[in-house]
């Protein structure tokens, strides 16, 4: 079921929350909302659940217009960071909730859970309690709940926020398989550009309220429309007034190694910078770097074999080169 969301408008006192929000998000998609602290995210998803409401705007979901809806007419599931599970309800009845309350029938429910908990990999811990879950378990059962009553769209508000960086990952890579056997419209609010990166089809850059672009990952990342999206989809540094990617910056020990031979399309200039720091990022060695002429602070970042191969030491004198950089594509 296809959501979109036309002139939407949220102010809190003089704050705009959402300034003019325009966004179409595909049927059967996976797109995220993503941006800084306070750009709006929470705020359009809650309106697109009908959690909130906007002072001006419509939200449409499959066709219908739902603005005035409550949440409960609009057949979402929805997921928080930090999901409030019944404590004293096993997870098994945790899922069911939503099916028991709906009143229907006990095998259609012991089927559906059943199928649900086999999707999200909690066959096995129907009997316990929330408390006996780690988080990320805890949040694969959020999912289940949510699933469980067949929502039209599936909001997701940083669910796997409070999670270590390595539960992140696995829930992600989950999601995004779960994503493809149950094709749900899902929207995920994220903060975090690896996380958009990784599972969304589509992504929404959202800064002070307002939309700076919607695309798919490769054109983010490629074709952003401004210095904003492309520093917010990956890092950027400054090399003579250029925006570019660190490992985009190929360094080396006179100004001929800093320049490949067959690449003259996109010449920034090789530049002379002393070396300030060298960290090792496991694969990637992050060289830290001051321009010369500028004292310009900059850093690349290069494969460990390139780095042992150059073996740098702070205070050395090295030449630095971008050797491509981001193509702005103006909206
Ligand atoms: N109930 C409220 N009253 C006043 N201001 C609010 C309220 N809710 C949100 N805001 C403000 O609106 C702005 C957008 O908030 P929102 O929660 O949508 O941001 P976000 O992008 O989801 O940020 P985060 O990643 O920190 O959750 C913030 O500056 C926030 O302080």
């Amino acid at each position: 079921m296809s959501i979109s969301v036309i002139g939407a408008n949220k102010r809190y006192g003089d704050f705009a929350a959402l300034d003019d929000v325009s966004i179409d998000i595909p049927a059967g998609s996976l797109t995220s909302l993503l941006g800084p602290s306070g750009s709006g995210k929470s705020t359009l998803l809650r309106a697109i659940a009908g959690l909130d409401s906007l002072d001006s705007g419509t939200v449409v979901i499959n066709g219908g217009n739902v603005t005035g809806l409550s949440p409960q007419k609009r057949d979402i599931g929805f997921v928080f960071q930090h999901y409030a599970a019944f404590k004293h309800l096993s997870v098994r009845d945790n899922v069911a909730f939503g099916l028991k309350i709906r009143k229907r029938p006990k095998p259609e429910i012991d089927k559906k859970v059943d199928e649900l908990l086999e999707i999200v990999g909690l066959t096995g811990f129907q009997r316990r309690f929330p408390a006996q879950l780690s988080g990320g378990q805890r949040q694969r059962m959020a999912l289940a709940r949510a699933l469980a009553v067949d929502p039209q769209v599936l909001l997701l508000d940083e669910p796997f926020g409070a999670l270590d960086a390595k539960v992140r990952e696995d829930l992600r890579k989950w999601l995004r398989r779960l994503h493809e056997d149950v094709n749900v419209t899902t929207v995920l609010v994220t903060h975090d550009q690896q996380e958009a990166l990784d599972v969304s089809d589509r992504i929404a850059v959202l800064n002070k309220g307002r939309i700076e672009q919607v695309g798919a990952p490769d054109e983010l990342y490629d074709r952003p429309a401004n210095v904003f999206v492309a520093s917010f989809l990956g890092s950027t540094v400054r090399v003579n007034g250029e925006l570019v990617r660190p490992h985009d910056i190929r360094i080396g020990r006179n100004p001929e190694l800093a320049l490949p031979a067959a690449d003259t399309s996109l010449d920034t200039g090789v530049i002379k910078a002393r070396v300030v720091r060298v960290v090792n990022l496991g694969f990637e060695t992050r060289v830290e770097l001051v321009a010369a002429t500028t004292g310009e602070e900059f850093h690349a970042q290069v494969t460990r074999g390139d780095a042992n191969a150059l073996n740098l030491s702070p205070g050395e004198d090295v030449f630095a080169r971008a050797t491509k950089v981001p193509e702005l594509v103006a909206d």
